[in-house]
C-alpha cells in the first residue's frame, strides 16, 4: 500500500549541531520526491527520521492517516535502500530478497512466488538466484537486488540514500531510468536523496533543495530551476555564478547560469564608472560588456572564461569566439535577482 507522508514542523540535534530543523514537507502518493542539497545539509537525517532509526526532537510524522511519529521502525512500513546495496554476503539473492517475508512469517509458496515477481520486474534473471550471492553481480544489478529486497514486502514508503554514487557514469545513468520506471510500476511513494543535482532534476517528480539542516525550496523540477526563490537555490542548481552588478543604481547580486548568456562581439571596453558593472535592459534582455578568454573544449559546447570587472564567470557557447570583448546578454527571465541576499521583484529599465 502506497500513501500520502506529512512531515509537521520536524527537528532533530545531535549534540550542539543541528542535523535538520522545522521541516515539514508532504510526499504525495505515488510521487518520487528527490532530496538535494549540499554535504552536511541534513539528507540523510531526513531519511533516517522517516525511517524510524532515530528519534526526533520535536515535530509529527504522518504516514496517511496514521500518526508514526513514535512509531518503531518496524511498523512503519518503510524500506531504505543504500549507497553500498547492503545486501548480505553469505546469503543468496533469493535469501537476501526473500529475508523480510519470511520475518512476516508467509508460506514458502507465497516466499517464492514473490521473490521471482519483484526480481523479475526488476530484471534479474531468477534460474540460479538460490546458489548465487550478491557479490557475484554487478554493481549495477547489486542495486537493483536492493531494490527488489526493499520492494517485496510492499512497503509504503521507499527511501533511497544516494544509491546510485558507488557506480560509474554509465551505469549510473542507465539506472537513474529504471529506477524510476519501477517506481512508477509499482506506484510506490519515493523519497529519494542525492547530492547530484541532475539526478535530482531528471528523476523526481518534486525536488526538494536543503541547506543548512532546512529545506530552501520545494517544487517541480522546472520550477525550482527556472524560478528559483532563494539566492541558495538559485546558486546551487545549474552552472551559476553570481556578479555584483549595479543594476537601476543599486548594488545587487546577479545569478546567471552559462547556458542562457549569449554573446555579441563589441569593441566598447567594460564601463569602469562604478564599483561594480552596470547591467542594462533593452529587448527583454539584460546586458553587459565582458572581457571574454580562449576557449575550452567541454564535450558538446565550448566554455569560455569571462571577466567583468576582476569578477568571473563561464559561459557556454557552440560557436567558437575569439578571445576579446563582448557584449553578454542574458533573457530577463533567466536572469535571478537578489538585494541583499533576498530575492528582488525583477523590474526592467533601461539604464
Ligand atoms: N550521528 C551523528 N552525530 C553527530 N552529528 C551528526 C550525526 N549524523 C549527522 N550529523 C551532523 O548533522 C548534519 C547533517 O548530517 P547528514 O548526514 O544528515 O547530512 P547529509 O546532507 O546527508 O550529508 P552527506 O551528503 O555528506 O551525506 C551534519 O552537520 C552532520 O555532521
Amino acid at each position: 500500500m502506497t500513501m500520502d507522508i506529512r512531515l509537521d514542523q520536524v527537528s532533530k540535534q545531535y549534540g550542539n549541531s543541528s542535523g535538520i530543523e522545522n521541516i515539514t514537507l508532504s510526499l504525495p502518493q505515488g510521487g518520487f520526491t528527490a532530496i538535494v542539497g549540499p554535504s552536511g545539509c541534513g539528507k540523510t537525517t531526513l531519511l533516517r527520521a522517516l525511517a524510524g532509526f532515530h528519534d526526533i526532537d520535536s515535530g509529527t510524522m504522518r504516514f496517511g492517516d496514521r500518526d508514526v511519529t513514535k512509531a518503531p521502525s518496524r511498523d512503519r512500513g518503510a524500506t531504505m535502500v543504500f549507497q553500498n546495496y547492503a545486501l548480505w554476503p553469505h546469503m543468496s539473492v533469493f535469501d537476501n530478497v526473500a529475508y523480510g517475508l519470511k520475518l512476516r512469517k508467509m508460506s514458502r509458496a507465497i516466499i517464492e512466488q514473490k521473490v521471482h515477481d519483484v526480481l523479475t520486474r526488476v530484471e534479474i534473471p531468477t534460474h540460479d538466484i538460490k546458489s548465487r550471492k550478491p557479490q557475484h553481480y554487478s554493481g549495477g544489478q547489486q542495486q537493483r537486488i536492493a531494490l527488489a529486497r526493499a520492494l517485496v514486502i510492499e512497503p509504503n514508503l521507499l527511501l533511497m540514500d544516494e544509491p546510485l554514487s558507488n557506480l560509474d557514469a554509465k551505469v549510473r545513468s542507465r539506472l537513474r531510468v529504471e529506477i524510476r520506471a519501477i517506481q512508477q510500476s509499482f506506484g510506490i511513494t519515493a523519497l529519494y536523496v542525492t547530492h547530484d543535482q541532475e539526478e535530482a532534476l531528471s528523476m523526481a517528480d518534486y525536488v526538494v533543495i536543503m541547506k543548512d539542516g532546512r529545506i530552501e525550496q520545494v517544487g517541480k523540477p522546472q520550477e525550482v530551476y527556472y524560478q528559483p526563490q532563494t539566492l541558495f537555490a538559485a546558486q546551487f542548481l545549474g552552472e551559476s555564478h553570481t556578479l555584483k552588478v549595479m543594476k537601476d543604481g543599486k548594488p545587487m547580486q546577479l545569478v546567471l547560469r552559462s547556458e542562457n548568456i549569449r554573446l555579441q562581439p563589441d569593441q566598447i571596453p567594460a564601463q569602469l564608472y562604478s564599483e561594480y558593472p552596470a547591467v542594462a535592459f533593452g529587448d527583454g534582455c539584460y546586458s553587459f560588456h565582458a572581457e571574454i578568454g580562449a576557449p575550452l573544449f567541454i564535450g558538446s559546447t565550448y566554455r569560455y572564461m569571462a571577466t567583468v570587472q576582476g569578477q568571473t564567470f563561464f559561459v557556454d557557447a557552440e560557436q567558437l569566439y575569439p578571445p576579446g570583448t563582448y557584449l553578454a546578454t542574458i533573457p530577463a527571465e533567466r536572469a535571478y535577482w537578489f538585494e541583499n541576499g533576498e530575492k528582488a521583484d525583477t523590474f526592467s529599465q533601461v539604464i
